[in-house]
């Protein structure tokens, strides 16, 4: 029985979509250890930002295929060590956009108009119009940091409300920021002239305390700070120092070094000019909604075996390249598991070439698939899409691709994989034909045209009388069954390939008779 731990609160479309194809249950609020107690029995985890996934519960995943985190931030799962496990991780990147730039401008307005202290004096009987005289974000400059997909609605938005905008994003260029009605500025200047100050940029390392005492000092001291993207970005005792101290304007906040937000934390010290909110930017129910739909959607095709259309840990592989490269991405993989069987002992390089129209593929998912036919030889079901890359570099095994255009050999050109290893090397190249068949085109140097099949037999051997018929009688007296019979040769009498397609594996002892034949110099029992 298939089955999904749902560790966080879901919205309930989510739910009904994993329960289509498993067992769902729901148990929000598990410590680490119930985590890893439970978590062996699970085919898939989704969680928010409440679950932290570490490196021993994903350990502790014996069956576990992938963790779908609803929302777009995977600071709470340990990546690396899914990625080494073979486990997916996925994500929403789209789902809550527009909730979290709402958010924000939802902050600006209150730090602005000071909408929460406003409220709250007003409940408490007041009646202060003169204490709580606000600010019009019209003609204002707005800095925008990090002007990525919530920070480009932001500034859309902020441009129609007749501010300036500009923006600090060291991946962005200015055709792009143009485009976007925005000025690239560096983060210093943004920080010197902007009334209004959003952040929307990631945590990193890079990233962590990058708005310090310095950068809080350069900022006019009537500007307003908004944080609706991390925790950890702000360094946060400098900026209650710097609201206390009356260096800035204002500061709202959704986010934070530790969440929930710590009794002492020296912002629950700061009186006035701050507004704090416990992480909502993602909490509308039309987020809520879109984020579960989006990942319980890609949890339910992995458990299928289809794609996933937003994979953390596979990188260029999206759902719409796999679809697009299906039969290319099987044929990478046949040709992989064909090539190490050939070669067998320890692989030191594989060249992947792709030649002709396959050159004008993305060559990475190709490279990816080769790698996991290749390894799956060695490591079985442990080695997939996911961690495919990284074991190869743990085996030191270098990659090399080589795209070459002008190869004219068919028409959607062909892929040829080479290794070279302890035992010499290996090559062997196909194609895909134009109804999405795949052919081996060639074994070393020998032109074949072969259909793979489960179980195979390959000989190099001398093109000499007799040995095709001493072959057959071998394999009919041990009762294997040969399907197909193919021999690929260059020149007369010289060194040849036979390829057999069997019904039935080649048992060990049967190929040692086989070893044995006169003018047989190697045999190969392949399983595809
Ligand atoms: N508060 C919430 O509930 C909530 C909800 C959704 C997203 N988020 C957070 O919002 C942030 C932005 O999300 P997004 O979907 O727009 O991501 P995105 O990847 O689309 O955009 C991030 C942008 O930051 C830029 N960037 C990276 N490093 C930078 C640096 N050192 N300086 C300046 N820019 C840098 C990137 O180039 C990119 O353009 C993320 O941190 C995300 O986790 C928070
Ligand atoms: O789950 C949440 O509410 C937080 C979401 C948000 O921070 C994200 O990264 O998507």
């Amino acid at each position: 029985m298939t089955k999904v731990l749902v560790s966080d609160p879901i919205d309930q479309a989510g739910i009904d979509i994993l329960a289509q194809v498993a067992q769902v249950d729901q148990r929000v609020g598990l410590s680490e250890d119930d985590l890893k107690a439970m978590i062996g029995d699970y085919d898939a985890l989704m969680i928010r930002s409440g679950t932290q996934v570490t490196a021993d519960v994903i350990k502790a995943g014996g069956r576990l295929r992938i963790i779908g985190r609803a929302g777009v931030g995977v600071d709470n799962v340990d990546v690396p060590t899914a990625t080494q496990q073979g486990v997916l991780v996925v994500n929403s990147p789209e789902g809550n956009t527009i909730a979290a730039a709402e958010q924000a401008l939802a902050l600006m307005l209150s730090l602005s108009r000071h909408v929460p202290q406003a409220h709250a004096s007003t409940m408490a009987g007041g009646w202060d119009r003169k204490k709580y005289v606000g600010n019009e974000l019209y003609k204002k400059v707005l800095g925008v940091v990090g002007l990525g997909k919530i920070g480009s609605h932001v500034a859309r938005v902020c441009n129609a409300m007749g501010m300036e905008v500009i923006a600090y994003d060291p991946f962005i260029s200015a055709d792009r920021a143009q485009q976007m009605q925005v000025r690239l500025s560096s983060l210093e200047n943004l920080f010197e002239q902007a009334d209004y100050i959003t952040l929307h940029l990631p945590r990193t390392p890079d990233t962590e305390n990058l708005v310090n005492e310095e950068l809080l000092g350069k900022m006019k001291s009537t500007a307003r700070l908004v944080n609706c993207a991390r925790g950890g970005i702000i360094d946060e005792s400098a900026l209650a120092d710097a609201l206390k101290a009356g260096v800035i304007g204002g500061a709202a906040l959704d986010v934070y070094a530790q969440e929930p937000l710590a009794t002492d934390s020296p912002l629950r010290s700061v009186q006035e000019r701050l507004i704090l909110t416990p992480h909502l930017g993602a909490s509308t129910t039309e987020a809520q909604e879109n984020v579960a739909v989006d990942v319980a959607e890609q949890i339910r095709d992995v458990l299928l075996g289809l794609p996933a259309r937003s994979a953390v840990n596979i990188p260029g592989l999206s759902a719409e390249i796999m679809e697009r490269l299906k039969p290319h991405l099987q044929l990478a993989e046949t040709l992989g598991l064909l090539v190490s069987q050939l070669s067998g002992g320890q692989l030191q390089e594989l060249e992947v070439r792709l030649q002709g129209e396959f050159a004008q593929h993305p060559s990475q998912p190709l490279v990816i698939a080769a790698l996991k036919g290749v390894l799956t030889s060695a490591l079985g079901d442990r080695i997939n899409y996911v961690n495919a890359s990284l074991e190869a570099k743990g085996r030191g095994i270098r990659v090399l691709e080589v795209k070459d255009e002008t190869s004219k050999d068919f028409a959607g050109g062909s892929l040829q994989l080479t290794t070279r290893g302890d035992q010499g090397g290996h090559s062997v190249t196909g194609a895909v034909f134009a109804n999405g068949d795949l052919r081996i085109t060639t074994i070393d140097e020998f032109p074949v045209n072969v259909s793979p099949s489960r179980h195979m037999l390959l000989t190099r051997h001398r093109d000499m009388p007799g040995i095709i018929g001493q072959l057959g009688s071998v394999l009919g007296e041990h009762n294997v069954n040969i399907a197909s019979m193919q021999v690929g040769r260059r020149i007369v009498r010289g060194d040849a390939v036979m390829v057999l397609s069997i019904d039935d594996p080649i048992p060990p002892s049967l190929l040692v008779t086989i070893h044995a034949i006169n003018g047989i110099k190697e045999a190969h029992p392949v399983t595809l």
